[in-house]
């Protein structure tokens, strides 16, 4: 993707938001649901769910990658999901983001966002934000040019690559750098960066439009131990202030971000086949079946 069209994707976004029609109860630019009043367009948290999947079925020329599947993740949880290869991860985040639609199913964003109505550039402008497997920064800018793109991306109706950088946007980029452990490489080309540090960097670009619900790809993919780690570390800093999804093979790397008593969840031929701590799941008669069969 080019800058270029990265603005007129954002223009693009700003044209439909204005075009989609009015929701049941309007004031001025705000909409009642269920007694409360929220911005136009924005996702009802009250009930405290982030994301709700129902009886999903997904058949590619009639298999079915996700069969009845349903699941929900809180609002600022970090849910781990797991499952063997074709389980069905990647459709249920296809889905999620609009570039699958299920043959059948509903699939919300908190109580009240038909996330099955809207495309997939809509899905990103109401704050889900999705990180594939391999990272995709613009290598000839550097870092911080990086972040500068994503931020301006995400711009309303200041949505020209050529405004101003505010106070607030500085200092919003000095945290995601601080975050993702760039800060000392701000000035860097992104090519140069290893491959973890490109992953880090792809996640800021995500940060820096503020989403509300992170879908992460096997993030740690090809990482080193230590960029594992601080990746863990950067998960846990982010949860509860962003819901987080995070797809993984690596069972180290989903031990450290489930310590306690966070949830795991295994798909299995695109159902749910487990769900709890991830020591039950592992000692889960179906679980070590499905994983031993492999
Ligand atoms: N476009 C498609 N056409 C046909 N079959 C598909 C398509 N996309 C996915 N599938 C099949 O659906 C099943 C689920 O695939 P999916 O990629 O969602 O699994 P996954 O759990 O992400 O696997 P992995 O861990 O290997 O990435 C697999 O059997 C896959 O071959």
């Amino acid at each position: 993707m080019t800058p270029e069209l990265l603005e007129a994707g954002a223009r693009q976004r700003e044209a439909h938001s204005a075009a989609m029609p009015p929701k049941a109860t309007r004031s001025g630019d705000r909409e009642a649901a269920f007694g409360r009043v929220l911005a136009s367009g924005q996702p009802d948290f009250a009930h405290g769910v982030a994301l709700y999947l129902e009886d999903i079925t997904v058949s590619f020329d009639g298999f079915k990658a996700l069969n009845q599947l349903s699941l929900t993740v809180d609002v600022g949880e970090l849910r781990c999901i797991i499952g063997p290869n074709g389980a069905g991860k990647t459709t249920m985040m296809d889905v999620i983001t609009g570039k699958t639609r299920p043959q059948q199913g509903s699939a919300s964003f908190g109580a009240n966002i038909d996330l099955l109505r809207l495309r997939e550039n809509e899905i990103a402008q109401i704050g889900i934000g999705r990180k594939f497997q391999k990272p995709t920064v613009f290598e000839p800018l550097s870092v911080f040019e990086n972040l500068e793109l994503a931020l301006k991306a995400d711009r309303r109706a200041r949505a020209s690559l050529r405004a101003k950088l505010n106070s607030a946007d500085l200092d919003r980029m000095a945290e995601v750098l601080q975050l993702t452990h760039l800060r000392r490489l701000a000035d860097l080309q992104a090519g140069l960066l290893s491959h973890g540090q490109k992953q880090w960097l792809e996640i800021g670009m995500l940060l820096m439009q503020e989403p509300k619900l992170l879908l992460l790809d096997e993030p740690v993919a090809g990482m080193t131990d230590e960029e594992t780690e601080r990746t863990a570390e950067l998960f846990l800093t982010l949860e509860g202030k962003h819901s987080l999804v995070v797809v993984e093979h690596d069972m180290s790397f989903v031990a450290t971000l489930t310590q306690g008593f966070k949830k795991v969840t295994v798909l299995h031929e695109g159902s749910v086949l487990a769900e709890g701590r991830l020591d039950q799941v592992q000692a889960n008669d179906k679980v070590v079946e499905v994983y031993l069969g492999r």
